[in-house]
This record gives structure tokens, C-alpha cells and sequence, in this order.
């Protein structure tokens, strides 16, 4: 399975929407709500997002106190020169340094000048700089964050820059650029901005990586999403929480630093007024007029409290808003843009839709090979299946097929022949290419492939758009095709539906439906049942063969179930640390196998016995698939197989095993053949250890080490 380090983000919980997003609905019907009676919801979760945002605020007694307590020191400020008695510069020698009097009502200070008046008057300075502060900061850390998150080699240059950015000091530096541009206020609190970005991003940088990490975001890069379209669709929505919750941290960071450094004789020119100035000139009266400290430490105090309890509650929120999702109004535009035409035929696949591996080996960047020498055609219309324990190499055989090998690992031989071109090592522009258009994947836990923060609707149609360059209209046609085909009866309503409200298999439905997206001429299916029921496993296979026979479309199944083998490969190739042990026609390989590994494989299938002949107790494989450092130079079987003896310490080549153009890697496997010989559950630890019973002779009449010395022999 395609691997995956961290959870899902939350989904977001549904709300109503209002007007306006009815009256879109009723234009694009992609975005009206799932359940009967209620109002129709948006489809978009930025806009439910934001709602959902906006009444945490107003859930939270504090944040509503905060925002109001904000709204009017803004207001009040920025009114100040209609409304405040006295200008900030007037002075009144008969009230020096008074407490609050009817003139002045938070006092004076010791020239006289009314402290409410320069209070307010300082407000809008000081929130405005601190602003700048968030923004450099804060866009700045999530843009490297965002950009570090898509590369490994970019991740490591922007890491050492803020490396290095971190352990200059920042008191020294801000007293430098003082010295160099004086005291430029919004210059400054820039460069503070840009000073904190490096903590930002180091607090951001783990979280973009493991959104990266999402299946949904491979799935993104399987439908050929740009790099940038995945940051901005998929990373950036999952980091909003933080950027909230930091944006408020760092805003009253800002404001306590600019007072800092005011207090320390490096605000606005005199006689403008700054609150730190204002706390600078109280402190020196703090014996003989200590209340003149108050009004301007308590209006510091408060807003940076109003500030915190403003993030608190934003960063309650369960999911991220999505800014960048379009408008109501520009949903409208679009739509009405958007020609209505009927859906395309489905299409038929080109007949030159063969894939040809040839070789392929596939290892860590250390030099560990995970994968060597796997070859295998598979034929326009066909499916093949690769087959094998955990661990053999077929997610990496099937990942390589679509260049979406994991961070560190890559293609390090052979050749993947697709129409003319050879994908294995292809630059990532070709792959873009070719994903979702041409090879399609789907994977083992689809609810992980789909954003949870979107409808299906909303995945489905912008994937139809992107691979096919289709109206909006158009695509919802599509879409709705596409979803019936993949045997979905109420398509309409599923459309609506944010994926947690399906079930597993129909979420698997609509991950092939979204894999179809681009017509693909060939499917990568990694164990596409596993996480399903017996029931809808069956559904979905049917769902496959009927797509393959319909469209002839290939198909790579990856999985460890021999039943799905039988049920829909037409050639199979059998996997075992890192190489193919035996391929050729399924049909021959579940009747016949040749590798002593296919035969441990059926023995231990309760679906390869049937009921007549099921025994007591299936088989077992004794220990387990060997890592790849500990892979053996000779076959790599040895040491669990039955039938081991001294030849198979020399590396073993694929031959011909004899039936059409079927291949096996054992040295016994005419000896295998001509004595058709089983293998039996034991409990023996099997390595050279021989217990080879006939299929004609009782297991009884068979002495213990019988075939020990026959293997002497
Ligand atoms: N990112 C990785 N870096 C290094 N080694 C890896 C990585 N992913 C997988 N491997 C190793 O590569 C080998 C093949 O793994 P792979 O996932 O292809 O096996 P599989 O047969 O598909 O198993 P499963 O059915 O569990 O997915 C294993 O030894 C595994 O430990």
C-alpha cells in the first residue's frame, strides 16, 4: 500500500448555506445539500469553513469580547481627530499630571496632554505595524514551508537558510537596521516580520510535509495537478488553522515588541505619540503620579489579551477555511459561462495501449535494491495481476509504473515501455503527462485518496475539467456518467456528499470513478479490495471487469489474494523479495504453478481448496519475506522453501516453464513438475529441512527424511 505518515484532515461538519449559494445551486446543482429537507449546503468547504470560523467567534464569550474590543480601538482611532476633546499635542499647564478629572478623563501626563486623546490617536499606528509584522512573518514562514514540503532538496537548502536565520540575533539586528534606516516604524516591524518567518516555518514545515504525505495528494498528482495546484488546493487549507492561530500570536508579539522598543527611545518622532512612549514617560513618575501608568498599560494589555482570544478561538475551528476557492459570484460566472452540451461517449481506449517492463529494478538512494530485474506485458484489454506477501515489491513495481516512487526511492534500471516511450526514470513534466490521462491509480484505502475538506461533486468535476478541458456543465454530465458507470444508482446525491458521509466501497466507487476521470488507457489497482468486505470486494471486481471488457482498458492489480487473481486476472505474475518468481496465464499458474512459492501461495489460500478436498489445516509459509539487505545471492526462497537443497545457493535465472509463455525462477520446478509434489502444512522450520509428500501417497507412509536423501541423491 501506498504509505502515508499522517492523519487525514478533519472533515468539516456540514451547516447551512445561505441565499446566494441556493440560487448557485440551482445554476450547477453540484452543490446543493445531501440530506432531504434541509436547506442546500455549499459544496465548497472554504465558504463553510469560513461560516463555520465565524461562529466559533461568536460561540466564544472572549473572542467576541476581543473583536469588539478591536473593531472600536480601529474605529476609535482612526475617528479620533472628529471626536477626542483635545489634539495629542495640546497641552493644559493647569492639569499636569493629573488622575482623570471631567477635562480629562484618563488624565494628563507631565506636559499636560490629555492621555485619552494620545491613547487613541497612537491606536491605529500601532495595530497597522503590527499587522506588517504578521504578514512578512507569517506569509513568508507558510510560502517556504509550502515550497520546502514539495521537494527534498528544496526542504533541505530552505531549512539551513532558516537554520541560520534563527541563531542571528534579532535584538542586534533591529538595532542595526535602526541605526541604518532610523526609526522607520513599518520598515521595521518588516524586518522583525522576516526575522520571525524562520520560527513560523520550522512550526509549519512538519505539517505541510504530512499533508503532503496524503494519499489524496498522490491521488492529486495522479490526475496531473501541478505542484503548485497541490500546495495551493491540499497544503495550504490544512495550514490555515495555524496560520490563524500563529497570524493572532505574532500580532501581539508585535505590538509588544514595537512598545519595547519605543520605551527604549526608538519609537515615532517626538511629539508623536506611541503607547510605548507613553509607558516610557509614565515610568518615570511611577512614585509621584503612579495612575499615570494605568490608562495606557491597560489599553496595551488588553488588546494583546483581545488578539489571543481572538486565535484561541480560531484555532478551535475543526478544519482550515479554503480562501482560495472561488466565490459565490464567481461560481455564478462560471457556470453561466459554461456551455451546456451533452455528455461525451465513453471512450474507446487505442488499440496501441500495451505496457511492456523490461528489467526493472528499483532501489533506495543509499543503493538498496527493493526491486530487481521484474519484467511483464500486459496487453490492451488485459489484467495482470501481481501477486505476492507484504513486503515483495509490488506497490513499488506499481508506483514506479506511474513515477510516483517515494521520497529517496527511484527507478535504478530497466525500462517501462508505454506507447512508444520509456516512462521508467521519465523527467516528473512527461509523468504530469501521462498520469491520469494515460495511467490511472487507484488504492487500497480510497478515503484517504479523497480531500475530505471537498465534495465528491466538487473532486470529481474539477478532475473531469482539468484532464479533459471541459465546461463546468459539461464535466458535471460527465461526472454523473462516470459515477453510474462505476454502479452508482443515486449518483446525483453522491455528487453532494462529502466523502465521509459514503461508506468504504462506495468511496472506493468514486475513486475509480475519479480514475476514469481522464479516459486512462491503463489502471494501476493496488490492492483496490483490501479494505472492503467480502461482499463489496465482489461488487467492486465486477465494477473492473466490466470497466476492462467495456472500455479495453488494461488494468495492474496489485494484491496478496489469490481468489482475486482467479476472478479477474487473465496473466498473473508472482512476486517474492523483490522479483518476479513465476509468471505466465493465470489459469495455468493456479493449475499448474511451478515455483515451490505459487505452491505454498494456493496451499495457504482457503479459496484454491474446495470444499471436498479442503484440509484439516492449511498451510503455512514458515518466517517471513526477508528484507531487502538480507536478500541471499542465490534464490531468495531458500530459506523458507520445502524443497531447498544445494543448487539453489547459485543465483537462479527465469526460464521458460513450459506452458505457452509462462517464466519460473527455480531450479526444481521440472523436478516440482514431473513429480507433482505439494506443499504440505508443517510446523517444521523449513529451511533445507525436506517433508515432501506425493499427491498419491498417503502423508503417513512417508518416512521423516525420506526426501532429505533423495535430495542428497
Ligand atoms: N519509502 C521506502 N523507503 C525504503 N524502503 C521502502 C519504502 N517503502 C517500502 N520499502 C521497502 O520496499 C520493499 C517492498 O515494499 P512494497 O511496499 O513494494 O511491498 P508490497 O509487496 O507492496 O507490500 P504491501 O502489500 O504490504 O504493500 C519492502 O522491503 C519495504 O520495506
Amino acid at each position: 500500500m501506498i504509505p502515508s505518515v499522517a492523519p487525514a484532515p478533519v472533515a468539516p461538519a456540514p451547516v447551512a448555506a445561505d441565499a446566494e449559494d441556493t440560487a448557485t445551486n440551482a445554476v450547477t446543482d453540484t452543490t446543493a445539500g445531501a440530506r432531504p429537507g434541509r436547506r442546500p449546503r455549499t459544496a465548497f468547504a472554504g465558504l463553510f469553513s469560513r461560516r463555520l470560523s465565524a461562529r466559533r467567534l461568536v460561540a466564544s464569550p472572549g473572542a467576541v469580547a476581543g473583536i469588539t474590543w478591536l473593531v472600536a480601538l480601529v474605529v476609535a482611532s482612526l475617528t479620533a481627530p472628529w471626536w477626542l476633546p483635545y489634539k495629542t499635542e495640546d497641552q493644559d499647564f493647569t492639569a499636569v499630571l493629573s488622575g482623570p478629572t471631567a477635562a480629562h478623563w484618563l488624565g494628563t501626563d507631565e506636559l499636560g496632554r490629555d492621555l485619552l486623546s494620545r491613547i487613541f490617536a497612537a491606536a491605529a499606528g500601532t495595530l497597522g505595524t503590527s499587522l506588517i509584522t504578521v504578514i512578512v512573518g507569517v506569509g513568508l514562514g507558510t510560502i517556504l514551508a509550502m515550497v520546502a514540503a514539495a521537494g527534498v532538496r528544496t526542504e533541505g537548502v530552505i531549512s539551513r537558510a532558516t537554520e541560520i536565520m534563527m541563531s542571528l540575533p534579532g535584538t542586534v539586528i533591529i538595532l542595526a537596521v535602526i541605526g541604518a534606516v532610523g526609526t522607520n516604524i513599518p520598515v521595521i516591524m518588516a524586518i522583525l516580520g522576516v526575522l520571525i518567518s524562520a520560527g513560523i516555518y520550522r512550526v509549519m514545515l512538519g505539517q505541510a510535509t504530512a499533508l503532503q504525505s496524503q494519499l489524496y495528494v498522490d491521488a492529486a498528482k495522479v490526475d496531473g495537478v501541478s505542484a503548485l495546484g497541490i500546495s495551493m488546493r491540499h497544503v495550504l487549507p490544512g495550514l490555515s488553522n495555524t496560520i490563524v492561530v500563529q497570524s493572532a500570536l505574532i500580532f501581539a508579539v508585535g505590538m509588544l515588541i514595537q512598545a519595547g522598543l519605543a520605551f527604549i527611545g526608538f519609537g515615532p518622532p517626538i511629539p508623536q505619540p506611541s503607547w510605548g512612549g507613553m509607558i516610557q514617560g509614565a515610568s518615570q513618575h511611577v512614585y509621584d503620579a503612579p495612575w499615570l501608568m494605568v490608562p495606557t498599560g491597560a489599553v496595551l494589555a488588553l488588546t494583546v489579551v483581545a488578539a489571543n482570544a481572538i486565535g484561541n478561538a480560531l484555532g478551535k475551528s475543526p478544519n482550515a477555511s479554503a480562501s482560495h476557492l472561488p466565490s459565490a459570484a464567481e461560481r455564478r460566472r462560471r457556470a453561466a459561462a459554461s456551455a451546456v452540451a451533452a455528455p461525451e461517449a465513453p471512450a474507446v481506449p487505442s488499440p496501441s495501449g500495451r505496457l511492456s517492463v523490461r528489467g526493472l529494478s528499483v532501489g533506495v538512494d543509499g543503493g538498496t535494491p527493493l526491486v530487481t530485474d521484474v519484467s511483464f506485458d500486459v496487453g490492451q484489454g488485459t489484467v495482470l495481476g501481481l501477486v505476492g506477501e507484504s513486503g515483495c515489491g509490488k506497490t513499488m513495481t506499481a508506483l514506479s509504473l506511474l513515477g510516483l516512487l517515494p521520497s529517496g526511492v527511484a527507478v535504478t534500471g530497466g525500462q517501462i515501455l508505454w506507447d512508444g516511450r520509456n516512462l521508467a526514470g521519465a523527467p516528473e513534466g512527461v509523468m504530469e503527462g501521462v498520469r491520469g490521462r494515460d495511467i490511472a491509480l487507484i488504492s487500497q484505502e480510497p478515503m484517504r485518496a479523497l480531500d475530505p475538506m471537498f465534495t465528491v461533486g466538487y473532486q470529481l468535476v474539477s478532475t473531469v475539467r482539468r484532464l479533459r478541458g471541459i465546461g463546468k456543465a459539461e464535466a458535471r454530465a460527465e461526472a454523473l456518467g462516470l459515477l453510474e458507470k462505476v454502479g452508482i444508482v443515486d449518483a446525483a446525491r453522491i455528487l453532494r456528499t462529502y466523502p465521509h458521509q459514503i461508506s468504504g466501497g462506495m468511496a472506493q466507487r468514486v475513486a475509480i470513478a475519479l480514475a476514469l476521470s481522464g479516459r486512462p488507457r491503463l489502471l494501476v489497482a493496488d490492492e483496490p479490495t483490501t479494505a472492503l468486505d467480502v461482499t463489496v470486494q465482489a461488487e467492486i471486481l465486477s465494477v473492473l471487469r466490466t470497466l476492462v471488457k467495456d472500455t479495453g482498458m488494461s488494468v495492474v492489480m496489485v494484491t496478496h489474494d489469490l481468489g482475486v487473481v482467479a476472478d479477474i486476472c487473465d496473466t498473473v505474475a508472482v512476486m517474492y523479495a523483490g522479483q518476479v518468481v513465476e509468471s505466465g496465464r493465470t489459469a495455468n499458474i493456479l493449475d499448474n504453478p511451478r515455483h515451490p512459492y505459487t505452491l505454498a501461495l494456493l496451499a495457504a489460500d482457503p479459496h484454491a481448496n474446495t470444499a471436498a478436498d479442503m484440509p484439516e489445516r492449511l498451510a503455512t509459509i514458515n518466517g517471513q519475506v526477508p528484507q531487502p539487505k538480507d536478500w541471499p545471492g542465490g534464490c531468495r526462497f531458500m530459506a523458507r522453501c520445502q524443497f531447498a537443497g544445494s543448487a539453489c545457493v547459485a543465483p537462479v535465472p527465469l526460464v521458460p516453464s513450459g506452458s505457452d509463455d509462462g517464466v519460473v525462477r527455480c531450479v526444481k520446478a521440472d523436478e516440482l513438475a514431473v513429480e507433482g509434489l505439494e506443499w504440505v502444512a508443517t510446523d517444521v522450520p523449513g529451511h533445507r529441512v525436506l517433508d515432501v509428500r506425493s499427491r498419491d501417497i498417503p502423508s503417513r507412509d512417508i518416512p521423516s527424511g525420506d526426501n532429505v536423501e533423495r535430495d542428497k541423491a
